[in-house]
């Protein structure tokens, strides 16, 4: 069972203090992050994916008690967010060919990009460059991007942003399959009640509470 901790998070950006002594634990059913524009979601879910380093305090992912290592969460995680971003001259299929190269040979679980490019309804336009697509289409590759490796650990923010109602149907897909397997672990960072439905819990960046 993965398992996050963290304990006593500090995030500033120079004198501006975003997240303050926070702690939680948690594991288990899809988790969602809630707050008001601005109030550090996507601040916290970067500091849970290594994107940004804490100001002070610490994060540990473990696995039935294990701590993972960097390297390790980097293998393990998968995270699709508005500003993580691919390759805008490669098509489609190239991102994700580029992407499965770089992760592989660890990521054993890998399962075949033309899959995903299907499942997230991209085969029309597999080989447009990302930079000519929708902004629905670019959310619907960075799924794929974040889900081929099958990853235990999910990280999403904001998924639903400029999807249709297909697209709507993929996320709920998702967290049904995160929740249907207790090895793994799906945080959503949001303020659409929608998205934060689909959470067995909700963490509120505010008032550190679980509801
Ligand atoms: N790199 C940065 N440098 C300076 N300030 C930053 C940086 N990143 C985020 N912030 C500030 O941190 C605060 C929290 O931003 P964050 O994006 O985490 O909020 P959020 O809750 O995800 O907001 P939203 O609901 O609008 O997406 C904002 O005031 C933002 O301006």
């Amino acid at each position: 069972m993965i398992t996050l901790q963290i304990k006593r998070l500090h995030k500033s950006f120079g004198s501006k203090m975003i997240l303050r002594d926070l702690s939680l634990e948690y594991s288990g059913d899809p988790l969602g992050i809630s707050g008001a524009n601005g109030s550090g979601k996507s601040t916290l879910l970067k500091c849970m994916g290594g994107l940004l380093s804490p100001t002070r305090g610490n994060i540990v992912w473990t696995d039935e008690s294990e701590p993972l290592t960097k390297e390790q969460l980097r293998h393990r995680l998968g995270y699709a967010a508005p500003y993580i971003n691919l390759y805008d001259e490669l098509s489609c299929l190239e991102n994700l060919h580029f992407l499965s190269a770089v992760r592989n040979p660890q990521d054993k679980a890998s399962q075949p990009v033309e899959e995903w490019i299907r499942k997230t309804g991209l085969r029309a336009v597999s080989d447009q460059p990302y930079g000519n697509l929708s902004t629905g289409q670019q959310q619907r590759l960075r799924l794929a991007a974040a889900l081929f490796h099958q990853p235990d650990i999910l990280l999403l923010d904001e998924p639903g942003s400029n999807l249709d109602e297909a697209g709507k149907s993929l996320i709920i897909d998702i967290s049904q399959r995160f929740q249907d397997n207790p090895s793994k672990l799906l945080i959503i960072a949001s303020n659409n009640p929608e998205e934060l439905d689909l959470c067995g819990r909700i963490f509120s960046v505010e008032e550190h509470t679980f509801t």
